[in-house]
């Protein structure tokens, strides 16, 4: 029988950031299913980067629950949050959080450093790099470069790439094409998608373009999703 766990579960969740006393978020309920891919949008400032590292657990709701794979983030420590979050969360943040100093290589393996399971799937894991950054439209030379001296739209697919390698359950990509010019954005989606597919990954994208909707099961809006918290005193 299929695994009928969503692999995201928010419920009642609330959150300010300190000291934002006109910005509250309140998700009364967000549900994702395994292997569903899901397009969020929302105008800027809306909340969706927030919501992302929400249930990135790199910041921790006031109130609710957040569930990923079955498992309440809140219930971790910190450490453990951040193991969970290797194992199961393929990450593409707007800022690539790349390290600029290490190779393309050593940060395209990074998560598999801290997530022994991901890691598993991977047997040849610099092969794997390579081929993930061959199907992005990077150049072949590309895994020895330095991270910091890519250009923009190419660090932008090394962090592709890294979310994508040793396949996790849940890919969670804020604005991740931004930098791509349109060949270069068809062939990330067309890897994103063929990924999910084949390992039953579940995508949560933040995009501004709406041209992408036919792409996804579902789309939603943060103004659907989302209610507005009364202004803290
Ligand atoms: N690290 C932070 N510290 C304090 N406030 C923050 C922080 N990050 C975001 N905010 C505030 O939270 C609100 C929502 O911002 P957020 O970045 O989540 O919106 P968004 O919908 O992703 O916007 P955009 O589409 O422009 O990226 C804004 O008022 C923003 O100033």
């Amino acid at each position: 029988m299929p695994d009928a766990t969503p692999i995201l579960q928010l419920d009642d969740v609330s959150f300010r950031w300190p000291g934002r006393a006109s910005f509250g978020l309140h998700i009364p309920n967000l549900t994702m299913a395994p292997a569903e891919t899901v397009l969020l949008l929302g105008e800027s400032g809306a909340g969706k980067s927030t919501l992302l590292s929400l249930i990135c657990g790199t910041v921790m709701a006031e109130s609710g629950r957040i569930g990923v794979a079955g498992s309440d983030i809140a219930a971790l420590s910190a450490s453990q949050r951040d193991q969970f979050r290797a194992e199961q969360i393929g990450l593409i943040f707007q800022q690539f959080n790349l390290l600029p100093f290490a190779t393309v290589l050593d940060n395209i393996l990074l998560p598999l450093q801290f997530a022994p399971k991901r890691r598993k799937r991977v047997p040849n894991a610099t092969t794997e790099a390579a081929r993930l950054c061959r199907a992005l439209g990077l150049p072949e030379d590309v895994l020895a470069s330095r991270a910091g001296s890519l250009s923009v739209g190419q660090q932008q697919r090394v962090a592709a790439a890294r979310a994508l390698i040793g396949a996790p359950p849940l890919i969670i990509a804020d604005e991740p094409t931004s930098s791509l010019d349109a060949t270069t954005q068809a062939g990330f989606l067309d890897l994103l998608f063929e990924q999910s597919r084949t390992h039953g990954t579940a995508i949560l994208m933040v995009s501004h373009d709406a041209r992408l909707i036919d792409q996804f099961d579902r789309v939603i809006h943060m103004d659907k999703i989302a209610m507005p918290l009364p202004e803290a005193l």
